[in-house]
């Protein structure tokens, strides 16, 4: 085989390897509307499921009547607690050690619940059965304030109580309360209290991260199809973790894993929406076994906006100490979680409140203590989600919030403040107070890179003039410079303190090399978008010379992918890029062996060179991939087994801590209350770059979302636990129109732990840009007095800001 690309340049331009902005190889089918989304498939003789949804937040179901439902045309069944309690399906375990009803088990405890499940004909058919349905409700007391629920006498839960009414022990220890469902503590409470008694200065805040959801594109949904024949289940569904969700099924089914097969087709969106399990997978599986018939079941919008995994409802007070001098001494977190009715979070099982002991941020802190209580209320469970699964989320709005208010109650530039208490470059690895260790960064020249960009001097000095012409009467428009440095941690985790449902966190890659020098990799995660056909091949190409174009990349389908625990909390290229790394290199030591062979020398004496083994001292001398790889299809070579297949099973040592710096300039009008950003600049560091288009599209889309969640979007309850924005009337998802202009900005530090140096990067936006647009709003008004007011800053909030500060006199 002649090889036609000669100069060393184009021979690494024609991989479209790492580091290349490849075009994204899906786009080609979802931009011409060819995607293959769970709601595509169809199948014969196909029934439709769908759910009587309780209306009230709390109530005790005194009665389910179907009759009047399986006499509507198309109805062939309804399902009720009851049908499924033989089975012991009429619960479900949750990842968090919970469980949760599949279908209302005598009470309600969050409005639309589950509460009968009917198969039809098909949607039509379906919901007009669901309105034949009667169910007798008795309504009970309503608690959607944890703090009420934590001193109520209503038991929401009777599952948590013993026969004397006392609370039981919960899955992360003992529990004070009957609704309450953990306490979860790190660091040194006393050694921190001391450190913050004896403090120069301290800043105390409490402040509520409201409750909020990702509303994917694409709501959840899922097929199950059960051929009774062969006694194999089939079950598609928009799962972020295909074969989490077949054990799980196992196990609750009985069914044995190798008659599951799971199938997560096209995801239109995921954002930790479809990490959990629902009710209606399970309903789809039991109807199909009933019926003999497959079953389709997908969420409205209203369904998926109410009912699935929400995200944050956290109430974080916080206590921060400092020298007169500004270097941070102490730091006190104590948070209470709002779960709602179930604990259905998805964190590893020993982080009951996921990472959030990383609130002590990108700062040396040297004494921290953080205490996270979870408490049950009338409201959907959830909490898995929304780009970032591990309350990552959380943890940096909280420390960014307080380096702001500590530097109030300092008098000092909040810059300045971030830099003089950054973790040094050389400090790295870093052990923090609450028990991480960042691997690497150098927040000092992010930080020094972001302020020299924006012109940090110049933007204060206008801010400054604004306010005085603002108090001279000349504008109405006061204009906020929003700061936030964030560290991330994404990439769980390392097995020995990472498990789902005991089932450790590692993530796979398996590689089949083609005689004609094409390939397959199958991973364990599953994109909704991130694009990992494309950045995976990246990687592969990079680490075995074949051309990205050459290799496919699939994923999501039991049957045939490598176990892995899926995508979610930014884990795909900490975990599953490296699994991917270290196939391709098992790939490459036995192609060096053919080549030596084929070349008729030690296999000391080649060396990989881009797309080719040559002869160590005679480059004339090499053989290419492809043609090693056609070699190890038809030769005979002694020693070595035919064929060219790796696989990687990856248990990553730690995780990684990208970071970035984020600042956001933004102008608001004080009688109206609306905000206009003027500028967003985000320099991100998630170590080396795969691919730098899809890195800035993972941007784009992170920030977007920060926008939506820090300036109005909201899952907001009234006090009988209706939810008040369950309609996209209601619920603020942002457009083109509401967006800014991005400037994206990087610097690289590697991880030196992950074998090609990446780090995630698809959460970071959201972790830093909720802060970061939240920050600009308080800023504004901190000339006017403000310390701290929660977000979302809608306009009409922010006018109630501007009113409440005397600015409307
Ligand atoms: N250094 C680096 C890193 C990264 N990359 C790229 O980027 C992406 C991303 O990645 P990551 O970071 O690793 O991540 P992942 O795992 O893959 O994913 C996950 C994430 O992702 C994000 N993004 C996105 N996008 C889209 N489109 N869609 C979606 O859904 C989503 N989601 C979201 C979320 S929310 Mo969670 O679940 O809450 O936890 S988490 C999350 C991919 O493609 C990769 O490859 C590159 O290139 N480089
Ligand atoms: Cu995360």
């Amino acid at each position: 085989m002649k090889d036609e690309i000669t100069s060393r340049d184009d021979r690494v331009a024609n991989l479209k390897g790492m580091g290349c902005s490849r075009k994204r190889v899906e786009d080609a089918r979802f931009t011409q509307g060819k995607g293959n989304y769970v709601d595509d498939i169809k199948l014969d003789g196909m029934l439709f499921g769908d759910f009587v949804r309780s209306p009230y937040a709390h109530a005790r179901i005194k009665s389910v009547n179907s009759e009047a439902a399986l006499k509507v045309p198309g109805v062939l069944a309804v399902l009720t607690a009851e049908d499924l309690a033989p089975l012991g399906l009429h619960w479900m375990p949750t990842l968090a050690g919970d469980k949760q009803m599949v279908l209302a088990d005598g009470k309600v405890l969050f409005q639309g619940q589950e509460v009968a499940f009917v198969v039809a004909e098909d949607r039509y058919a379906a919901a007009d059965g669901i309105e034949a349905v009667e169910v007798e409700y008795e309504e009970l007391p309503v608690i959607v304030d944890p703090f009420k629920s934590l001193e109520s006498d209503v038991v929401l839960r009777e599952d948590t109580v013993d026969e004397n009414g006392k609370a039981t022990d919960g899955a992360h220890g003992p529990r004070k309360h009957p609704n309450h469902i953990f306490t979860w503590e790190v660091g040194e409470k006393d050694a921190t209290e001391q450190v913050i008694d004896e403090a120069d200065v301290v800043a105390t805040e409490t402040m509520y991260y409201h409750r909020t959801h990702p509303c994917p594109l694409e709501t959840c949904g899922s097929v199950a199809s059960m051929d009774k024949v062969n006694g194999k289940l089939t079950l598609w569904g928009t799962f972020q973790a295909p074969h989490a969700i077949r054990t799980i099924v196992s196990l609750i089914s009985g069914l044995e894993e190798h008659n599951i097969r799971v199938i997560s087709p096209d995801i239109g969106g995921g954002f930790g929406n479809k990490v959990g399990a629902y009710p209606g997978y399970v309903c789809s599986v039991v109807a199909s076994i009933v019926t003999g018939r497959p079953v389709k079941w997908i969420e409205d919008r209203m369904d998926n906006l109410m009912t699935t995994a929400f995200a944050r409802d956290y109430w974080m007070t916080g206590k921060i100490s400092a020298t007169k001098e500004g270097k941070i001494t102490g730091l006190h977190c104590n948070v209470t979680a709002d779960h709602g009715g179930f604990d259905a979070c998805a964190d590893p099982t020993k982080f009951p409140a996921g990472f959030m002991n990383i609130c002590t941020g990108s700062y040396d802190i040297p004494t921290a203590y953080l205490a996270v209580d979870g408490v049950y209320t009338n409201k959907a469970p959830g909490g898995v989600s929304y780009r970032c699964s591990f309350r990552v989320t959380e943890a940096v709005y909280f420390i960014e919030r307080m380096i702001e208010v500590l530097a109030i109650e300092l008098n000092m530039d909040a810059a300045e403040l971030r830099r003089i208490n950054f973790i040094k470059k050389d400090q790295f690895p870093y052990q923090s107070a609450l028990g991480w260790e960042y691997d690497s960064g150098d927040y000092h020249t992010a930080w020094d890179k972001a302020l020299k960009t924006v012109d940090y001097d110049g933007l204060r000095a206008e801010q400054a003039e604004r306010v005085e012409a603002f108090k001279r009467g000349e504008t109405r428009k006061i204009m906020g410079i929003g700061l936030s440095f964030f560290t991330e941690i994404v990439g769980a985790g390392p097995v020995k303190n990472c498990d789902i449902l005991g089932l450790g966190m590692f993530d796979s890659c398996e590689i089949r090399i083609h005689p004609t020098g094409s390939a397959i990799a199958r991973l364990g995660t599953i994109s909704q978008g991130q694009g990992h056909a494309t950045t995976f091949a990246q990687i592969l190409a990079s680490e075995i010379g074949l051309p990205a174009d050459s290799i496919t990349v699939e994923e999501g389908d039991t049957d045939t992918a490598p176990y892995g625990l899926g995508t979610y909390g930014s884990r795909s290229t900490p975990v599953a890029g490296a699994a991917t790394a270290m196939a391709g290199r098992k790939i490459r030591a036995k192609a060096q062996m053919i080549a030596a062979y084929l070349l008729e020398v030690h296999d000391d004496d080649v060396e990989f060179d881009v797309d080719r083994f040559v002869v160590k001292g005679a480059p004339e001398r090499f053989k290419t991939m492809k043609e090693i790889a056609f070699a190890a299809y038809n030769q005979a070579i002694p020693g070595i087994e035919p064929g060219l297949e790796a696989v990687s099973y990856y248990d990553p040592p730690n995780m990684t801590y990208p970071f970035g710096a984020y600042i956001c300039v933004m102008d608001i009008d004080v009688d109206t209350g609306v905000t206009d950003i003027r500028r967003f600049y985000a320099l991100d560091d998630c170590g080396t770059r795969i691919n730098p288009m899809i890195i800035e599209g993972q941007v784009h889309g992170g920030l977007t979302e920060a926008l939506a969640v820090a300036l109005g979007q909201e899952i907001a309850y009234d006090d009988q636990g209706n939810v008040k924005t369950g309609t996209l009337m209601d619920f603020f998802l942002p457009t083109a129109w509401e967006v800014p202009n991005y400037e994206t900005d990087h610097t690289v530090t590697p991880s030196p732990h992950h074998p090609i140096g990446a780090k995630g990067v698809g959460e970071s936006p959201h972790v830093g840009g909720v802060p970061c647009f939240s920050n600009a709003v308080q800023d504004a008004f901190r000339p006017f007095g403000l310390r701290h007011t929660n977000m979302p800053h809608d306009h009409w909030r922010i006018w109630k800001t501007a009113n409440s500060l005397g600015m409307h006199d």
